[in-house]
């Protein structure tokens, strides 16, 4: 299929954070005219100046290709949006009351669409948004929408959205799911023709399912422990099986980031609202927070030598704050939680975090730019974010500055032979 389009569709898009501002430039790439409209004023200045305030490889030169073509456009003015052809909502959808999704912002925007738009307009809707919300979009609109749920990882934005596993298309009417398929013509990825509910569904269906699988092998490194297996070789093994898959198989701190936390919070709350117990949701969602305590609990023994030790005034060192390795975002992230408990005990901590945003302040927690600095007088060094980067740091130097040389590795990132010949002692999950 061709790279551009040979007629440039008008396409509106509404929100400029991870998925409005990836879909906005990465469409523009694509060969369409992109407006891409935020309420936030500073961040538009930002755009308009080329100037990317997330971090996504491939998003500023998108940006800048963009602006210097004249292909994207941004701007606060919601008006922009009665023009174009097709209108992306990518609007936050946050937890709200028990759960269920906060649709404050996205039911601001409609109430100023409304009317508003052109005739014929399609709008689609790629914030992840419950089950049958395009309907109630369409009642409340008066045009066609269609539901297109975003499957991108954070840190992986651009790519993931240019060669995604899968393009759904959730759609009553024929015309506009047809329009809305050719935006993505010059992709390779299998296209998926469905009902709003469905799609809709298969959003949150997909996020529950890789929390399921994360929890599963958070619990599964916790009875390596007690059995005296290795995690490693264990899911090595299950995940060369097809039918399982080697990815998603990483015991950590708990899966967080803003979306798994929240979409799972949300379907939990659909299905008890249809009266369904979805248990193994449940549970997965219970085992996240317990991994928590665990690994608080692993940091406690392994620092003082004893289970019931006091942490109290003893200085230790993190690295990561982010919720995961790649990306600045530290909304809803494992390495926070076990940083804030920690400091909830009297430890002082001092991290460290290569992708953490300059102006990042935390209440609890010291951030630092130069991870020697961590391990300075440390009685521990924790490590929370699967950055790469730690495995290459001069761990001898970290355990010569550090009090006592104990690293709690809640990734499996390091390698446990080379810490044990930097001098260190090593804990990870779920190892022998
Ligand atoms: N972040 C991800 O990796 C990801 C991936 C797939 C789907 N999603 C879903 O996409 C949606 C957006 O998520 P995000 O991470 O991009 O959010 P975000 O918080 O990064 O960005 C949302 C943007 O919308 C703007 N905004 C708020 N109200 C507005 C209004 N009335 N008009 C115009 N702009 C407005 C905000 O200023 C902000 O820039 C959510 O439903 C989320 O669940 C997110
Ligand atoms: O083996 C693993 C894999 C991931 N995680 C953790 O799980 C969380 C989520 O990771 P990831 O899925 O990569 O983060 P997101 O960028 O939030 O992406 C998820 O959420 C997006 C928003 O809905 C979806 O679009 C993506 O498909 C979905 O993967 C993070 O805390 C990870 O550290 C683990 O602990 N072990």
């Amino acid at each position: 299929m061709s790279e551009r389009t040979a007629e440039p569709a008008g396409v509106g898009v509404a929100g400029a954070g991870y998925v409005g501002l990836t879909t906005a430039a990465c469409l523009a790439h694509l060969g369409h005219r992109v407006t891409c409209v935020d309420t936030d004023a500073a961040k538009v200045t930002a755009l308009r100046a080329g100037q990317v305030p997330i971090a996504e490889p491939g998003l500023p030169e998108l940006v800048e290709q963009g602006l210097s073509d004249g292909g994207l456009a941004f701007t606060t003015d919601l008006a922009a949006l009665r023009e174009p052809a097709l209108v992306f909502l990518c609007l936050p959808t946050p937890t709200g009351d028990r759960g269920a999704p906060d649709l404050g912002a996205f039911d601001d925007a409609l109430a100023q669409l409304r009317g508003g738009l052109r005739p014929g307009c399609v709008v689609v809707i790629k914030s992840t948004v419950p089950v049958g919300t395009a309907d109630r979009v369409a009642d409340t609109l008066g045009v066609s929408v269609v539901s297109n749920p975003e499957f991108l990882r954070e840190g992986h934005a651009v790519h993931d959205f240019l060669h995604p596993d899968r393009v759904v298309v959730g759609a009553r009417d024929e015309t506009a799911a047809r329009a809305v398929a050719g935006l993505y013509a010059g992709l390779d990825a299998p296209l998926l023709h469905t009902t709003p509910a469905s799609a809709e569904l298969a959003k949150y269906a997909s996020n529950a399912f890789l929390a399921v699988k994360a929890s599963y092998v958070n619990e599964l490194a916790e009875l390596c422990e007690r059995l005296g297996a290795d995690v490693v070789d264990v899911v090595r093994t299950m995940g060369l099986d097809n039918r399982i898959g080697s990815a998603f198989l990483s015991p950590g701190p708990g899966w967080g980031g803003s979306c798994l936390p929240k979409d799972t919070r949300a379907l939990l709350h659909t299905a008890g609202e249809s009266g369904l117990d979805f248990s193994v949701l449940a549970d997965a969602v219970a085992a996240n927070a317990r991994q928590c305590d665990r690994v608080v609990a692993k940091v406690r023994h392994a620092v003082t030598g004893s289970a019931e030790g006091s942490l109290a005034g003893l200085r230790l060192g993190v690295l990561g704050v982010t919720f995961k390795a790649g990306t600045d975002d530290v909304r809803e992230s494992p390495a926070l939680a076990v940083a804030e408990r920690l400091a909830a005990e009297g430890a002082q901590l001092t991290a460290y975090d290569p992708g953490a945003q300059a102006d990042l302040r935390l209440e609890h927690v010291h951030l630092v730019d130069d991870p020697l600095l961590v391990a300075k007088d440390a009685a521990g060094i924790v490590v929370l974010t699967d950055w790469p980067q730690f495995r290459d740091l001069n761990w001898a130097q970290l355990g010569q500055l550090a009090e006592q040389a104990t690293v709690v590795d809640a990734r499996n990132l390091l390698d446990p032979g080379e810490l044990g010949q930097a001098g260190f002692a090593y804990w990870g999950l779920g190892r022998r």
